[in-house]
């Protein structure tokens, strides 16, 4: 295979303060620590994503996807792991061994984050254009007509009525809400989009139409995409290859076809066989 975009290797994300059982890999009850309470959320990760891909990452509640992906977005320092990015100094930096500044780099010129709820990634009280406008200014536009022209470009991308960018997004419904993150998340031309749920909580007709988006994004944008999700209906329309998280650890990867049509974990049968 070609090299990653993007390579995680050990990741590992921990609430608390450990203790002699579980730092020496004592049996945990799920992710945490019978002893000393310790929460695993993500534990000795290591995720490949490659050029143009979309990957799926499944799992139940409290298996750590989210962490994984605010790991990726710098919500949160990590507690032990190393990342790699391919337009990052070739690949060769550890990217959480970097600087604040390096790392607001990164989130304003390689990565882009959309998630499950709005409020995090929306100034909700902005107008949407406002929104789009601010990542371009992160990333260095100054030029008016410039920003103008890309956040309109951005918006007709996302299918939302240049009538409505001085609108703020608390006047819109959750799919347009969607719109507008993954819009002011493509802003800069990311080689990256982390997707977190990004249709929980949608009716299914908007979920469909967001889903479609994705779908165009990726063609137009070359980009390469991971995307959490509950639903396997959306990684069976979307992903490319799937991870399958469970208690803080990928336990089992492959094709989405190979994951979804003949699993091999007992954990990834029954999620399979209890959607069918
Ligand atoms: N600040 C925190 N302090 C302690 N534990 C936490 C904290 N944040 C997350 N966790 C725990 O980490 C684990 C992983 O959480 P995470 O949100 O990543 O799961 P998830 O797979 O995304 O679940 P969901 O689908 O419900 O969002 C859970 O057990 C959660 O309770």
């Amino acid at each position: 295979m070609e090299n990653p975009v993007l390579k995680i290797d050990h990741l590992t994300v921990r609430y608390g303060k450990t203790c002699e059982y579980c730092r020496n890999g004592g049996e945990l009850d799920k992710n945490t620590c019978p002893h000393c309470k310790t929460v695993w959320a993500c534990n000795d990760v290591d995720v490949s994503l490659y050029e143009g891909e979309i990957l799926g990452i499944v799992g139940e509640s409290g298996s750590g996807k989210s962490t994984l992906m605010k790991s990726l977005y710098f919500d949160f320092d990590i507690t032990e792991g190393e990342g790699y990015l391919k337009n990052f100094e070739d690949g060769k930096s550890d990217i959480f061994a970097q600087s604040l500044q390096q790392k607001k780099y990164i989130k304003n010129h390689i990565m882009g984050m959309v998630y499950q709820n709005p409020m995090l990634g929306l100034r909700m009280d902005y107008s949407s254009a406002g929104n789009i406008a601010e990542k371009l200014i992160a990333a260095g536009h100054r030029s008016y007509d410039g920003m103008n022209e890309r956040v309109a470009e951005l918006l007709d991308a996302v299918e939302i009525l240049q009538s409505r960018k001085k609108e703020p997004p608390k006047n819109f419904s959750g799919g347009m809400q969607q719109r507008v993150q993954i819009s002011k998340a493509l802003a800069n031309n990311p080689a990256i989009l982390l997707l977190d749920e990004v249709t929980t909580g949608l009716d299914l007709s908007v979920q469909a139409k967001v889903l479609e988006l994705i779908r165009k994004i990726r063609q137009e944008f070359h980009i390469s995409i991971m995307l959490v999700s509950h639903d396997l209906a959306v990684i069976r329309m979307l992903a490319d290859r799937t991870i399958v998280m469970l208690d803080g650890k990928i336990i089992e990867q492959g094709l989405t076809d190979q994951i979804l049509d003949d699993p091999q974990m007992p954990y990834t049968q029954q999620l399979v066989h209890s959607l069918l």
